[in-house]
């Protein structure tokens, strides 16, 4: 176990890619700590490892080295199904084409994480609300994801992303879809969820404004951490959340 005021430790953490007989490495080596309610940005140049150290960190991919400790979990003790079912608990994921599923309402695209738990559907409901709620979109809950804007849409992504309440939240290059507006708005929000509601959130991004909503930049270079760096002067924020209760 983790001490339990981290929410990711990693140490001298591996991943390489293989092309036939050739090892392609990608991280040798990574040592990090980021505290429970951190918020980190990863940045770094393109095919720095940023993806690949971020889907690590959410147990969507396995390291070939080093130990990797999540949400008090040590990830390669897990088997396979163990870590489907410590990822649906402990991560939420925002990703840069929201990953909606166009079939499925906005409702019905929020509360997918919930039918992989037993919850009770009266609850699930209340839950999906709240979720909705929070994000501005109570009004939109049985619109297509083709019925919302790009802004909104990445805004059912995040109500599903915190729907199941995990501690840690994944963003790849979340804003990088989004006009200025609509970008600000996703990253106000996500502040606010790691403000507000202590969540801890591992940010991918190449857009230096984006990063500036983080506590502290981590940037990648060839394979390992080259340089950390603490934002000061993060942007003042209202309080919006219980406004939405
Ligand atoms: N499944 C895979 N098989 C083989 N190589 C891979 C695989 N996934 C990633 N790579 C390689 O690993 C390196 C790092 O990729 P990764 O996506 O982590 O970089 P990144 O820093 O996120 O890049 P970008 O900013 O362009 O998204 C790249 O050279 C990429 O080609």
């Amino acid at each position: 176990m983790a001490a339990p005021e981290l929410s990711v430790r990693l140490r001298g953490l591996a991943k390489s890619y293989w092309r036939g007989a050739l090892e392609i490495p990608v991280l040798t080596g990574v040592d990090l700590d980021i505290p429970r309610g951190g918020y980190y940005a990863l940045m770094g140049p393109s095919g720095s490892g940023k993806t690949t150290l971020l889907n690590l960190i959410a147990g969507i991919d396995r390291p070939t080295g080093g130990e990797l400790e999540v949400c008090g979990y040590d990830l390669n003790g897990l088997d396979d199904d163990e870590l489907a079912g410590w990822r649906s608990r402990n991560v939420g994921f925002i990703f840069q084409n929201y990953n909606l599923i166009p079939v499925l309402t906005a409702f019905e695209n929020v509360e997918l994480p919930l039918l992989l738990t037993d919850m009770a559907r009266s609850e699930r409901r209340d839950r999906v609300d709240r979720a909705l709620r929070l994000v501005n979109l109570a009004d939109r809950m049985r619109n297509y994801p083709r019925q919302l804007s790009g802004g909104q849409e990445q805004r059912v992504a995040i109500a599903r992303a915190i729907v199941h309440d995990p501690g840690l939240l994944v963003a790849d290059e979340p804003t990088g879809a989004l006009d200025a507006r609509n970008a600000e708005e996703a990253l106000v929000l996500l502040e606010h969820l790691n403000q507000e509601l202590g969540k801890t959130i591992v940010l991918v991004t190449h857009d230096p404004k984006a990063a500036q909503h983080a506590r502290v930049q981590i940037h990648l270079e060839k394979g390992v951490l080259d340089r950390t760096v603490e934002v000061h002067d993060r942007p003042v924020l209202p309080r919006i959340l219980e406004d939405r209760g």
